[in-house]
């Protein structure tokens, strides 16, 4: 067993989260939740997207929001863009950082994308050279590298193949989805055993979706294997609005609670977290999909 001592993780909350959201949510309230995240110690927030404003309505005010957010010294504020236009967007906002996507499902990246996996790699190409030229660094990322809604179970083969396209082209690191949370820790590590015969476990996520309940189990067995970077949705935020029946991200509160009891590092102030993750339930009406920031909530009442 290689633990990892400290882990890094990767806030998603205000990008995958709030996407899938069916009320319009100010940007002011966005802003609001990525400065308490901020303060409770997480150092890497994907604070929008740059998508079609068509595809992802919820994402249009994204520019909104990285102009209004005080920003903090040595935090990651980062942008997901599909294509040269919404890098373009990014770079005008002064995002720190990007994300680009494709998929191990050619099915999954029509519908999320409009496009098969290789034309998403060829719209990656020319945004990956734009970002070197400006120094900016870009994360990669890969969706359905266990199960897809419309083709089923996916090969390791297929996601280690993505995957290595990615870090070749030059992403720093690709975070391996599992959008409709269907991976148990075997499909999850034998995906992971794939991909790590090519690329190190350094430059390897893990962004997992809780639909089966499987996501904090999975995220043991990436730890297991040696995978530091962990995605994570505070509240359980989220789903993809191209993947239907897919269920929030893991929460952020359960991945902080479940590190401190292995003694693994992330710098996060659990209370702190968790007041944020309430801050957001109570702005969107709705229940927090974290298991631990109910329990605890629960005993404060
Ligand atoms: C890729 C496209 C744009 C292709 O969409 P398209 O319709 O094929 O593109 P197009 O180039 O023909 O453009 C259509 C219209 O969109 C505009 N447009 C085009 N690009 C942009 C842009 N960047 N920003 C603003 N506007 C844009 C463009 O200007 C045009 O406007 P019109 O002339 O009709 O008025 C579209 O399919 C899209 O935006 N898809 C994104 C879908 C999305 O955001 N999905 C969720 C994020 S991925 C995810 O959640 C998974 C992940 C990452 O979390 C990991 C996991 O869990 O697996």
């Amino acid at each position: 067993m290689t633990f990892p001592t400290a882990v890094r993780i990767v806030e998603v909350g205000p990008r995958d989260g709030l996407q899938n959201e069916k009320q319009p949510i100010e940007p002011s309230v966005k802003v609001e939740l990525i400065e308490r995240l901020v303060d409770a110690g997480l150092t890497y927030i994907e604070a929008g997207s740059f998508v079609s404003p068509k595809w992802v309505p919820q994402m249009a005010g994204s520019d909104d929001v990285f102009a209004q957010v005080k920003r903090k010294d040595n935090i990651t504020y980062a942008a997901l863009t599909p294509n040269l236009k919404g890098f373009e967007r990014a770079i005008e906002v002064n995002a720190n950082e990007v994300a680009v996507f494709t998929a191990a499902s050619e099915a999954f990246n029509q519908k999320n994308t409009n496009c098969s996996i290789a034309d998403s790699l060829e719209r990656i190409a020319p945004m990956i050279a734009a970002a070197k030229a400006k120094g900016l660094p870009v994360r990669g990322y890969v969706s359905c590298v266990v199960g897809c809604p419309y083709e089923g179970d996916i090969k390791p083969e297929k996601v280690k193949e993505v995957a290595v396209k990615l870090i070749e082209m030059g992403c720093y690191e690709v975070s391996l989805g599992d959008t409709i949370g269907v991976g148990t820790p075997a499909s999850v590590k034998a995906m992971l055993s794939a991909c790590l015969e090519a690329i190190p476990a350094d430059k390897l996520a893990v962004h997992l979706h809780d639909t089966y309940g499987q996501a904090l189990a999975n995220i043991y067995a990436a730890l297991e294997m040696g995978i530091a970077v962990v995605d994570s949705s505070v509240a359980g935020l989220g789903g993809c609005p191209y993947a239907k029946g897919a269920s929030g991200n893991v929460a952020t509160e359960d991945v902080v609670y479940m590190l401190n009891g292995l003694g693994i590092d992330s710098g996060v102030d659990l209370e702190a977290l968790i007041q944020a993750g309430d801050f957001i339930c109570q702005q969107l009406n709705r229940g927090n999909g974290s298991k631990v920031a109910n329990a605890l909530l629960a005993k404060c009442q």
